[in-house]
């Protein structure tokens, strides 16, 4: 208690805690690209579907700004003031004239440069921590605002279950979702850049006119009504004949998974990771089972959608008061 005012709580002691937050993957259920525009970008109908596999960012208060990283493909992110997770922090401290120094560190489960948004999750997720960590109270226009200087996936990473991304993808409008559909992913040796990708894509459509993309009312029905068998047959990604001129080997992986009994089989935004869409979760098990063993892909998992988006996780005693 305190002695010079019997009546006050007692004092909070200042403990330099820690914030985790979890953050999901994405699978573009549709991603339909326009012509290049005069910024270097394209113009979208990008439908993002977040799935279950999660990267974690915890971040704790240090003297300066530290980046660590633990899991797959950790080897092939920067660990300074360029990772995603730091840039995030950086521009959030700057808008509240704050030092970013924090130690970041994040434990990633989601494929580095794998077509899957690992960079962008970070970035959201470090910006909900430190929000969280520095009591910004950013409202969630500004975070969204915040995400978009960051990266055109940044935003849905925030937001997750499924939305359709305009203009160059940050102008997201929530799409709703019926239902739970099941995902295998097949995952890659080493990444493909995206910029390279959407170069690539426009290399090979040359002097074709490019109608303005739309998004398909019969996939957006699809996940509405949470028909797996309709959204199976509405599946489209203009970046995929890119990604399979960039890497061949590919296709094998695609029809390793529809031999293997997938409903429909597609690259996962700009690759390299193959996507499956599952009749169900038995389905999905059998199917990560033949993947494996296909000897066409690293790894395979299984995940769910739709996923919820960036949270933050309860510390222990949070989570048993
Ligand atoms: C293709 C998609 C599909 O969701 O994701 P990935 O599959 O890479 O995860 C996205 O469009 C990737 O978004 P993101 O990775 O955030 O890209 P950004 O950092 O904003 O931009 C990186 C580069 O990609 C190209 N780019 C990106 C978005 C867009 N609408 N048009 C583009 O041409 C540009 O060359 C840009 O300089
Ligand atoms: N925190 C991060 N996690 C993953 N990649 C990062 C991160 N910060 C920067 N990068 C860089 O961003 C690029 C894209 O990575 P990523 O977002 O995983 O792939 P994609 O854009 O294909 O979904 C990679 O070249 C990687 O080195």
């Amino acid at each position: 208690m305190d002695a010079a005012r019997p009546n006050a709580p007692p004092a909070r002691r200042t403990v330099s805690r820690s914030v985790t937050v979890r953050v999901p993957a994405k699978v573009n259920v549709q991603l339909a690209v326009g012509g290049p525009r005069p910024d270097g970008f394209h113009d979208l109908a990008n439908v993002f579907l977040a799935v279950g596999l999660y990267d974690e960012v915890t971040v704790t208060p240090a003297d300066t700004l530290r980046v660590t990283a633990s899991g797959p493909g950790t080897d092939q992110i920067p660990l300074d003031a360029t990772n995603l997770a730091a840039r995030a922090a950086i521009a959030l401290a700057e808008r509240h004239g704050l030092a970013p120094d924090v130690h970041i560190h994040i434990i990633k489960d989601i494929p580095v440069a794998g077509g899957m948004a690992g960079g962008s999750a970070d970035a959201a997720a470090a910006l909900l921590a430190c929000d969280t960590l520095w009591g910004t109270g950013a409202s969630q226009p500004e975070l969204l605002a915040l995400c978009a200087e960051l990266g055109s996936d940044v935003p849905f990473s925030l937001i997750g279950g499924a939305a359709l991304g305009q203009g160059r993808g940050e102008l997201l409008t929530p799409v709703p979702v019926g239902g739970t559909f099941h995902w295998v992913f097949a995952v890659a040796d080493g990444g493909l850049s995206t910029p390279a990708v959407y170069r690539e894509c426009d290399r090979l459509r040359g002097a074709a006119v490019i109608a303005a993309p739309e998004p398909a009312p019969v996939l957006l029905d699809a996940l509405r009504t949470g028909d797996t068998t309709a959204l199976a047959a509405a599946l489209t990604n203009d970046l995929q004949p890119a990604a399979l001129s960039l890497r061949p080997s590919l296709r094998e992986t695609l029809d390793a998974g529809t031999h293997a009994g997938a409903l429909a089989a597609l690259v996962s935004g700009s690759g390299p990771t193959c996507a499956f869409l599952a009749k169900d979760a038995a389905s999905a098990a059998a199917l990560t089972t033949a993947l494996l063993t296909s000897g066409t892909c690293r790894t395979a998992r299984a995940a769910a959608a739709p996923a919820q988006g960036a949270v933050v996780v309860p510390t222990p005693a949070e989570a048993t008061s």
